[in-house]
């Protein structure tokens, strides 16, 4: 495997890289950046938190913006962001901003033209951790986080393979994608229009069915303009309810769905995973 490096940044003692290469779940060139704190070292390896960003988003949104670098250095975690979706003039696109480029969803496309590039959750799930794991000194003590369509993804990819994550959180969620306009402009196009094919990749059903799993931390502001319509924790809130799944929940009065929110609870959702990450 080929490893490109496109930037180095020293980081609160740690360093930011960005890098290329290229991926066979996703047949195309791939982007991903990687905060690795000062304690990762040949002689020591370090916890690592995937990071999956929402609609529109590349690998820098959450790196630029969350603020997450300083507690993350000194708790000695590294980070791992990944684009949102397979990219490149060979991968069809959509001229919404809610499929195609920019909008994978984490799923597996089983439906023409997706299908042969969209293909995100076995990267996620396979691919880019074993890269990551042969690569960097990160262990195998990881955690999985995200905000929107990126919360969706890393609760449901938490879900699926509870054995893989320690802990789990999500910023504003979509939550129940089958049932909401983002999520079913998708799934439809990703799977298909046999809605049984959804379960699998549905945050709240997948919770509703799993008593037992990495243990979730939900934030969501008060203010997000799409609460109602395209997010709707309540439907994970009563999934929790329905299976006994430890989950708490946050609502956040006076916060909208921007970074300016996830900066200022990031810190918390780090001390959280830290918890769950220790040995
Ligand atoms: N209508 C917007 C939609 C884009 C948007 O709000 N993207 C969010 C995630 S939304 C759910 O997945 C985001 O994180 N944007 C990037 C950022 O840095 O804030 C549009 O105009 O495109």
């Amino acid at each position: 495997m080929t490893l490109e490096n496109i930037s180095i940044n020293k980081s609160f003692s740690g360093w930011h890289k960005q890098y290329s290469h290229h991926s066979d779940s996703l047949n195309c060139p791939m982007r991903f950046a990687i905060f690795l704190p000062p304690q990762a070292s040949n002689d020591q390896r370090v916890p690592v938190l995937y990071w999956l960003s929402g609609l529109t988003c590349s690998d820098e949104n959450f790196m630029q913006k969350a603020g997450a670098q300083r507690l993350a250095a000194e708790l000695g975690i590294a980070i791992v962001a990944p684009d949102t979706s397979p990219r490149g003039d060979k991968v069809p696109d959509d001229d919404g901003y809610d499929l195609g480029q920019g909008a994978g969803f984490y799923v597996n496309a089983t439906q023409a033209p997706w299908h042969r590039h969209y293909r995100m959750y076995d990267y996620l799930v396979e691919e880019l951790p074993a890269l990551i794991e042969a690569t960097f000194p990160v262990s195998d003590r990881r955690a999985i986080a995200g905000h929107s369509m990126g919360g969706h993804g890393a609760l449901m990819i938490g879900l699926r393979n509870p054995g893989r994550y320690r802990s789990m959180s999500a910023f504003s969620p979509i939550s129940n994608p089958s049932v909401c306009p983002w999520g079913q402009k998708a799934f439809s196009a990703y799977l298909g229009s046999d809605t049984a094919a959804w379960r699998q990749y549905d945050t709240s059903l997948l919770m509703r069915d799993a008593p037992e799993g990495p243990p979730a931390l939900v934030d969501q502001g008060a203010s997000d303009p799409y609460l109602a319509e395209q997010l709707q924790p309540q439907a994970l809130q009563a999934a929790a309810q329905a299976s006994g799944y430890p989950l708490q929940l946050n609502l956040r009065e006076g916060y909208d769905h921007s970074y300016y929110f996830i900066a200022s609870f990031i810190d918390q959702h780090l001390r959280f995973h830290a918890t769950h990450l220790q040995d």
